[in-house]
């Protein structure tokens, strides 16, 4: 496929490069750079004195010494990355799995339609993401220390806010950016480098068309696992490759992303660092000094000193990112306390939180745990069969450095087959499925939401063992939606007989919907008597709940009585009446004459 055309259908991914700046603040960026020495066009700044001690010249391939640092690059977050390689090649695989749920789904549940397929692969999906992000990925950015302060989910509390808070997103998070490796590796199925060779970074934006055109995801993902992360050193913050070319290939001028994080948290108007330390119950620093703690190098705290004056002044992002990491955490204290405080956030006032109980069956969450980013890799790669155990721990820290794919547990979704007797429990989408379409021919769902290029493939599960793009592919990594490998011929379509059938369901819907109400209600009786001991009620013809003994009209013919757990009801047989013009008055039963 020609690279215009590719990159003409990732170009929602152009979209977000300019990242909401108005023209105003681009221009205030643009001076803020210039004024800080970041600009390097028209100022020319001595290279030995840095006014800002964040970019560092030498670009850091943490290759070169491999010893450096513990952790994979996974762990750094590339898969944060914006617009390059790394995050497209984690955004497929996520794709890819979220495919590969619902066609197994559909498989064991062969009477679910579309949408119920889609919303439970969706939150299967999302309960893999939550487990691998708390469970693997969190214990190693927060380090033992912080995982006690996150503390064990303790189940839905609904005065909790889970929205992102705005120092997180504009400065906390942003930690990630000192972890950023300026080389993304591509390693091929004996962890050697394809002949492509590596990619730095800088090429790495906006340029999707390499994964189509070299290798696939493969490479990538294997140098994610297999490659260390660039160490967070004190005058190594980020990499030149996100100071000086960041998106190079799409932007006239290159920008720096230290420079776009500093300016953003003005923007955004977050208290300084000094702030976030009180809010942390750290100490207050009155001199650069005062830091000697957190910011062990002399020689970086006088830099900061000449830079902003006094502590009061310091960005929150820059004295967060600034600080050394505690031990076992990729963090330093401020950082970890904001992150902390946030994914308690997302944890405790997520209704749907994986853990919550009434989200997953007991069976079902088990499954869940089974999760692992490595078995995902596996299961959506085009051909990953080997990956290590731990994929966010470099493979020379764990022993065996590299195992088989078939050792990593998978989850298992027969726990999701829904017994025809048990519809109603088993997914969070009470629809009801089983269209003709499903083995017959397609619903018109799927014919509304096809390409009009698909209309003649016949069914067939969806592969995923090749990189190439087919030629009437919908989008430029490979994928056809479940639903859209369903189609058959469209002129086999009888919109007629379809709609017939369609309201036909509708009503067997509607009863199916009186049966539960009525089901949950009896389910509440029993919960009810369970605890009390009072298994002496009885439930009347309108679904209510009558006592022993109580007596009440059903109409005014016909009078019932709770008994013996019981509905009794006798009905009034009316003498015969002789007159011509019999007349029945309110609440009597039977005719009487005047
Ligand atoms: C190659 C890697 C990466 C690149 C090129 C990159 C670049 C960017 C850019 C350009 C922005 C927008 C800045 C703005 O306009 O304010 C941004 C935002 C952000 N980045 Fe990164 N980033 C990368 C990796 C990461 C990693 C690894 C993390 C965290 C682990 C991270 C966390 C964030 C966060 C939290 C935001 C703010 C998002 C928001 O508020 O919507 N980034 N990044």
């Amino acid at each position: 496929m020609p690279r215009e055309q590719i990159n003409q259908l990732t170009s929602y991914i152009d979209a977000s490069q300019v990242y909401g700046y108005s023209k105003e603040v681009t221009q205030d960026l643009r001076e803020f750079r210039n004024n800080h020495g970041l600009l390097r066009e028209g100022i020319k700044l001595p290279k030995h004195k840095p006014l800002l001690p964040l970019a560092d010249n030498q670009p850091n391939d943490c290759r070169r010494d491999p010893l450096e640092s513990d952790i994979g690059c996974f762990l750094a977050g590339d898969i944060r990355s914006n617009e390059q390689l790394g995050l497209l090649a984690m955004h497929t695989i996520w794709f890819r799995e979220h495919n590969r749920v619902a066609t197994e789904l559909r498989y064991i549940n062969p009477h679910w339609d579309g949408d119920m397929l889609y919303h439970e692969a969706r939150k299967i999906v999302g309960a893999e993401v939550q487990h691998i992000t708390y469970k693997h990925w969190l214990p190693l950015i927060l380090g033992g220390e912080g995982m006690q302060m996150l503390g064990e989910y303790k189940g839905y509390d609904p005065t909790v806010n889970p929205g992102i808070s705005n120092v997180f997103a504009t400065a906390a998070l942003r930690f990630g950016h000192s972890l950023i490796n300026p080389v993304l590796h591509r390693l091929n199925k004996t962890f050697g480098t394809i002949t492509e060779g590596d990619v730095p970074l800088q090429k790495a934006f906006f340029s999707p068309w390499r994964i189509v055109e070299e290798g696939g995801v493969d490479p990538l993902l294997r140098g994610l696992f297999a490659v260390p992360a660039k160490l967070k050193k004190p005058h190594q913050m980020l990499n030149t490759e996100l100071t000086e070319h960041l998106f190079e290939v799409a932007h006239a001028v290159a920008l720096d992303l230290a420079a776009i994080n500093i300016q953003r948290g003005r923007d955004h108007g977050i208290p300084g660092y000094n702030e976030w330390r009180q809010f942390c119950n750290l100490s207050e620093a009155h001199t650069f000094d005062d830091l000697h703690n957190e910011i062990r190098s002399q020689s970086l705290r006088d830099s900061l000193k000449e830079l902003y004056g006094h502590p009061g002044n310091l960005d929150i992002w820059v004295g967060g990112i600034l600080e050394d990491q505690l031990d076992g955490a990729k963090v330093g204290p401020t950082f970890r306390c904001l992150l902390v405080e946030q994914f308690q956030r997302l944890r405790d006032g997520d209704r749907f939180w994986y853990e919550n109980p009434s989200v997953f069956k007991p069976e079902q969450l088990t499954q869940i745990k089974q999760t692992s980013l490595g078995r995902v890799l596996c299961d959506n790669g085009d051909d990953i069969t080997d990956v290590t155990m731990d994929v966010f721990i470099l493979p020379k820290k764990q022993s065996p450095a590299f195992v088989s794919c078939s050792e990593l547990t998978q989850i298992d979704l027969r726990f999701w087959a829904e017994c025809c007797h048990d519809c109603s429990n088993s997914g969070q989408f009470n629809s009801l499925t089983q269209l003709p379409s499903l083995t017959s021919g397609r619903s018109r769902r799927a014919l509304e939401y096809s390409y009009p290029s698909d209309k003649h493939v016949t069914l067939t599960t969806p592969t995923y063992t090749n990189h190439t793009v087919p030629t009437q592919s919908p989008n430029v990594l490979g994928e056809f939606s479940t639903l859209n490998s369903l189609h058959l011929d469209s002129n086999e379509v009888d919109e007629e007989r379809i709609e017939g059938i369609e309201s036909a369901l509708e009503e067997f819907q509607k009863t199916i919907k009186q049966l539960r109400r009525k089901i949950r209600k009896l389910e509440h009786h029993i919960q009810v008597n369970g605890k009390h001991g009072n298994g002496s009620k009885c439930m009347d013809s309108d679904g209510n709940w009558r006592k022993k003994g109580d007596s009440w009209k059903k109409d005014s013919c016909t009078q019932c009585v709770c008994k013996e757990k019981q509905v009794t009801c006798t009905t009034e047989k009316c003498p015969l009446v002789t007159c011509a013009t019999p007349i029945r008055q309110d609440g009597e039963c039977c005719p009487m004459c005047a």
